[in-house]
């Protein structure tokens, strides 16, 4: 399993472009770390992956064939700020359930507490929220799992639980990592290899 971005350009609407010529490949089973000064990029290029911008030039491949936007997308990008990830309209069990139905086994690893179930989002704290939006992209069709500044905003206890849930997870289905972050310990903790993201390098 292998998921490829061929050549990626991109810019919103008439503007400057943020990137071009980005060649990129994950692996099944490896964690990448995606580096680069703020405003370079790193989160469009994250929403490309994901399928929720579409590339203006290029494209992003999983296995060799274009990855079908309809459905439960095999790419799911997990987000710094869970409160936009969310509907504020509905309750955190429908929120959980939006893709698929974790298991016991899904909510106890990301400390997921049954009561927040019947909760508004904002009746949550933000970790409490971001293990719910966790849970919820660690579908069993999740090939590649992209984490951007996933756990930036968490203290360090809620940031271990968080990734020794998902590192779990991912070595028992092989699934790829990427993770965008500015945390140089966190990186070299967890990465196989780190790609900088720099158009102007
Ligand atoms: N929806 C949008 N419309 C227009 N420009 C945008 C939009 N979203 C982001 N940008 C611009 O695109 C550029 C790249 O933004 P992006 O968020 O991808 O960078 P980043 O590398 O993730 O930054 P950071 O490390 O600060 O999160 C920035 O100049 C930003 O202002």
């Amino acid at each position: 399993m292998q998921l490829k971005a061929h050549d990626l350009a991109f810019r919103y609407g008439k503007q400057p472009w943020i990137f071009k010529n980005i060649n990129v490949t994950l692996e099944q089973g490896e964690i990448v770390g995606l580096i680069g000064p703020s405003g370079c990029g790193k989160t469009t290029f994250c929403r490309v992956l994901a399928g929720l911008l579409t590339p203006k030039m290029g494209i992003v491949t999983l296995n060799g064939a274009p990855i079908s936007n309809k459905g439960y997308h095999p790419v799911q990008l997990v987000f710094q700020h869970p409160e936009k990830a969310v509907n504020p309209r509905w309750k955190m069990e429908k929120t959980l359930n939006e893709g698929w139905q974790p298991d016991a086994k899904i909510l106890d690893a990301l400390g997921i507490q049954r009561e927040w179930l019947s909760r508004w989002p904002n009746e949550l704290s933000g970790g409490e929220l971001q293990r719910f939006c966790v849970a919820r992209a660690l579908g069993p069709q999740t090939r590649f799992l992209i984490a951007d500044e996933m756990t930036t905003m968490l203290d360090a206890i809620t940031q271990a639980q968080i990734w020794h849930a998902v590192l779990e997870i991912a070595k028992e289905r092989e699934m790829g990592i990427l993770v965008v972050s500015h945390e140089a310990k966190l990186m070299q903790r967890l990465c196989d290899k780190v790609i900088h993201f720099d158009q102007n390098q």
